[in-house]
């Protein structure tokens, strides 16, 4: 059975709680707006494409409840500034509520626009990894990230279904661990070999000529193709371009921001310090230091190979 990361049940939304995940497999019933922003918020659920169709189904059960439409976009789209995707779904949800459609058929939609978008990368991209490939990939962006199979994971999976050999190095991507946490966990039950590395591992294993491409979502993608996408993806583009290795972005066109052309204005969530201070809850900084804690940065469209959408592969100056 595929992983899921939520289920619509009309009356409530079913989320896997990704922050106990993967030695607990818990699920929270939310049954309004308020929760499914706090769901946001506190990453029970994260990924661009899921963090757009959570939001969507927050704004219907909201909306069902009575609540004015207004506050309920206000309370969900201030959750997470960055992934574009969370604007992009909530504003064709109220579109469809301004001009008298169902919001609820609208955001079943989203959520199969984006199963069918992933599989549709998935059968793409996985041209492009080499049999015997070792790719690695940062974060998470398989079905816990999306509404199910996965972007970059994705067409790792596809690749892998295809009968391709490939292995992956999962970058653990502190300080929320979802490469050691989500993406090893994923890996496992689809039986594609991998191995978990600390993030400052990912150079060395380049130079040491055991890297054949690097597979990253995205969050949200610039007019130009400069992409935002979790902390540390630039500086893995850096050594990719340095040791001449394939840097691909897979990401739907619904993670693409028309409004943007440099990626350097885009909005960079800066998290808690205390993400940054603790390991998985357990303080581990002494209390009187400070912490930056940016959760993206923003790779250049020099460094990217191609960008792989449902549409197409975007060749680009990498
Ligand atoms: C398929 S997009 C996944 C994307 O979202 C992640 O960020 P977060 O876990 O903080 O929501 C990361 O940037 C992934 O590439």
């Amino acid at each position: 059975m595929e992983v899921k990361a939520f289920f619509w049940k009309k009356t409530h939304l079913l989320l896997l709680d990704q922050r106990v995940l993967p030695h607990k497999e818990e699920w929270l019933v939310l049954e309004d707006h308020r929760q499914v922003a706090q769901a946001i918020k506190d990453m029970a659920v994260r990924g661009a494409p899921a963090i757009g169709c959570v939001a969507a189904y927050g704004f219907v059960l909201g909306v069902k409840k009575g609540y004015p439409p207004e506050e309920v976009y206000n309370t969900l789209k201030n959750t997470r500034p960055t992934a574009y995707n969370l604007f992009y779904a909530l504003d064709r949800v109220t579109r469809a509520l301004k001009e008298g459609a169902d919001p609820e058929e609208e955001a079943v939609k989203i959520e199969e626009e984006d199963y069918k978008a992933n599989r549709q990368m998935g059968e793409i991209g996985k041209d492009l990894v080499p049999d015997n490939a070792r790719v690695l990939t940062i974060c998470n962006t398989g079905a816990l990230a999306t509404a199910g199979w996965g972007t970059a994971l994705g067409v790792i999976r596809s690749a892998h279904r295809a009968g391709k050999k490939v292995f992956v190095w999962v970058c653990e991507t502190r300080p929320f661990l979802q490469g050691a946490r989500l993406t090893a966990w994923e890996l496992l039950k689809e039986g594609i070999p991998h191995s978990i590395i600390t993030d400052s591992t990912a150079g060395f294993l380049m130079k040491k000529g055991m890297v054949d491409c690097v597979l990253v979502g995205a969050d949200r993608i610039t007019r130009r193709g400069d992409v935002a996408n979790k902390i540390g993806t630039y500086t893995l583009s850096v050594l990719a371009k340095h040791h001449r290795i394939p840097f691909y972005v897979v990401a739907p066109t619904s993670t693409f921001d028309p409004h943007i052309t440099d990626g350097d204005t885009i909005p960079i969530e800066e998290r808690s310090q205390e993400e940054v201070k603790s390991f998985h809850g357990c303080r581990v900084a002494p209390d009187g230091s400070p912490a930056l804690h940016w959760a993206f940065d923003v790779t250049p469209a020099e460094n990217i190979t191609a960008i792989i959408t449902e549409k197409g592969v975007v060749k680009l100056q990498g």
